[in-house]
């Protein structure tokens, strides 16, 4: 038995759940089987049906409603909520053995960065229910463009690998909506970044008061070595293809898979 989960993770508006949806829409025309479990209790109406639903448990609006607090407020209560109920959780999963989950998670950056509600929700899924997880963390191309941007993404991005302790997949979303060649290029140098070449543009941008801080951020974006990014446009096929096998490498699908019947050989086999 073999149960794989991956986080979608990022900033409001990233692209998360067009992420989760095309990776669904991937998966169906390969003949695999996926599923999205909604963990954001402010969820729209979505294209594909959730398989799980948080606001099956708790919902948004009425603990606004009931508790007189504002969206953020409740959203951290919904989630306190969930971590006392987690048997719901695992109730909700029972079943889905061999299966591929997909965690389409709330844009408020604090609930991982912040507050410790989803290690504790990743440490559970591990521990309890013997899940293989990776996070993928989406950043949207057309806003790190510029590098101080980038250098706030990217510890936005550390921050969250650093809380969660999981394998992690960085990911520029939208990018197609970066359009002229002069961006295109300059989007190039984030993919696989030069944290020291990076550090000259930053300077070059920047108060000469900034600088030493420039480099200090330069200097642990280097050191951790780990921020990479993969391409995705939500529409291409390809990039999501690409992306989904990071994803299994880092999760280890293949090998949890059942082996097939090896019906051919055993008819050869009767011959
Ligand atoms: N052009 C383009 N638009 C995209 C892409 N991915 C998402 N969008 C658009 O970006 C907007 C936000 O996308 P969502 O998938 O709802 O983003 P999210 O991260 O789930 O947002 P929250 O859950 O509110 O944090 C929507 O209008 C999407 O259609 C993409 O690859 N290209
Ligand atoms: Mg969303």
């Amino acid at each position: 038995m073999s149960r794989v989960g991956v986080l979608v993770l990022g900033p409001a508006g990233a692209g998360k759940s067009t992420f989760c949806n095309s990776i669904i829409s991937h998966m169906q025309t390969i003949g695999r089987r996926a599923h999205i479990v909604n963990l954001d209790p402010a969820a729209e109406p979505n294209k594909y049906e959730f398989t799980i639903d948080i606001r099956d448990l708790i919902s948004l609006d009425e603990v606004m409603e009931e508790l007189d607090l504002g969206p953020n407020g409740g959203l951290v209560y919904c989630f306190e909520y969930l971590l006392q109920n987690l048997d719901w959780l695992d109730e909700e999963i029972g079943d889905y053995n061999d299966e591929y989950l997909i965690f389409d998670c709330p844009g408020q950056i604090e609930l991982y960065t912040h507050i410790p509600v989803l290690p504790t929700i990743v440490k559970h899924l591990q521990q309890q229910l013997n899940f293989n997880l990776c996070a993928a963390y989406l950043l949207e191309s057309s806003f790190i463009v510029d590098t101080s941007k980038f250098f706030s993404g990217s510890l936005c991005a550390m921050s969250a690998m650093i809380l969660l302790e999981l394998p992690h997949i960085n990911i520029l979303s939208k990018l197609d909506l970066v359009k002229d060649e002069y961006n295109k290029k300059k989007l190039k140098r984030f993919l696989n970044p030069d944290p020291m070449l990076l550090l000259d543009q930053a300077n070059k941008d920047t108060n000469v008061r900034f600088h030493d801080l420039n480099k200090a951020i330069a200097n642990l974006v280097d050191d951790f070595g780990m921020v990479q990014f993969l391409p995705l446009e939500a529409n291409d096929p390809e990039s999501v293809s690409t992306i989904i096998s990071y994803i299994d490498d880092v999760t280890q699908w293949a090998e949890g898979q059942e082996p097939k019947e090896p019906k051919d050989e055993i008819e050869f086999d009767e011959l």
